[in-house]
């Protein structure tokens, strides 16, 4: 299994700072979709028909729909991650202002981990079994930041710290089969932010864990969000963990956005009928109770 930073990070080029560069002083966006269409060559079928949203530094997006609805790919498009025969086939992705369609491998691979960076379920599939996880950690601030040894070591720790989790030496010095799934997902959390991306992309990044692992998980995503700016594109079918932390979400259903907005407007006057059934469905999990927040904030 090649190491966590060419599976999703790969090395490091420094990237030039935003800044201000928006119209008006606004924040430049981070990532842009426009109309992004993606096919499976194979099958000759369109699978997403037209996603578009922008993210600036400090927000984020949400992206909810049943199964099969077309989020992954969405995230996997951002991230030129495409599986084979897919691509996309219309539309476009910026990040940083860059057209993705005109990247080149090298500058790729200086964008994944320190610019955009994601989180997905199953993180067992992402880390290697055989090295202890924090030195799969410090390898990835090793190449992305290119600290020494022992510098990574100790800010593995840190990172290890920073997600919550007790004890990190210990963890540090531990195999993914001593963790249990949500010590796992808390590593891969510490591996995405480890040479501090500015987009990080949670697709069901919490969905496996149980209810106390993922709102802790959620908390600390916004304490990130809030501290460094980091820029969100949350994926769940779960509405409550999207209206927790997203600013704008998108109801997607076969392939098409059937509904986008602002989260408070889209829960609270849905107009489209897939997203009302989402929220009927979803009230029994608690969603009142960040409906209720988002209103009295
Ligand atoms: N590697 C693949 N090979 C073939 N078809 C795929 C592949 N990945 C996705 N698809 C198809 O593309 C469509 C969209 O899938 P996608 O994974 O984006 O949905 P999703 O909304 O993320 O669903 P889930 O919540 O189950 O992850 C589905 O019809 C799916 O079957």
């Amino acid at each position: 299994m090649p190491p966590l930073s060419e599976k999703l990070l790969t090395p490091i080029e420094e990237i030039d700072e935003p800044g201000l560069g928006g119209p008006a002083g606004r924040p430049a966006p981070v990532l842009s979709l426009r109309d992004v269409r993606i096919k499976d060559q194979a099958g000759g079928r369109e699978l997403v028909h037209g996603v578009s949203f922008t993210l600036t530094p400090g927000k984020a997006v949400g992206i909810v729909g049943e199964s099969g609805s077309g989020k992954t790919l969405t995230c996997r498009a951002a991230l030129g991650i495409l599986p084979a025969h897919f691509e996309i086939s219309g539309g476009s992705v910026a990040i940083d202002g860059s057209d993705i369609a005109d990247l080149t491998p090298a500058q790729w691979t200086a964008l994944r981990g320190a610019t955009i960076s994601a989180v997905f379920q199953d993180p067992a599939s992402y880390l290697n079994p055989s090295i202890r996880v924090g030195a799969q950690i410090a390898e990835v601030i090793r190449v992305k930041k290119g600290l020494k040894r022992r510098e990574a070591h100790r800010r593995a720790i840190e990172l290890l710290r920073a997600v919550h989790l007790r004890d990190a030496e210990l963890v540090c010095s531990q195999y993914t089969y001593e963790l249990s799934g949500g010590m796992l997902q808390r590593v891969l959390i510490a591996a995405a932010i480890a040479a501090d991306p500015r987009i990080l992309i949670a697709d069901e990044a919490t969905t496996a864990l149980d209810v106390t692992v993922q709102a802790e998980i959620l908390d600390l995503l916004a304490d990130l969000r809030e501290r460094t700016g980091l820029a969100l594109v949350v994926v769940s079918h779960d509405l409550a963990v999207v209206a927790q932390l997203c600013d704008e979400v998108l109801v997607m259903r076969e392939g098409e956005v059937v509904e986008q907005g602002p989260t408070r407007e889209v829960l609270h006057h849905p107009r489209h009928a897939y997203t009302r059934l989402l929220i009927a469905e979803h009230e029994q999990y608690g969603l009142e109770k960040f409906l209720a927040t988002k209103e009295d904030a």
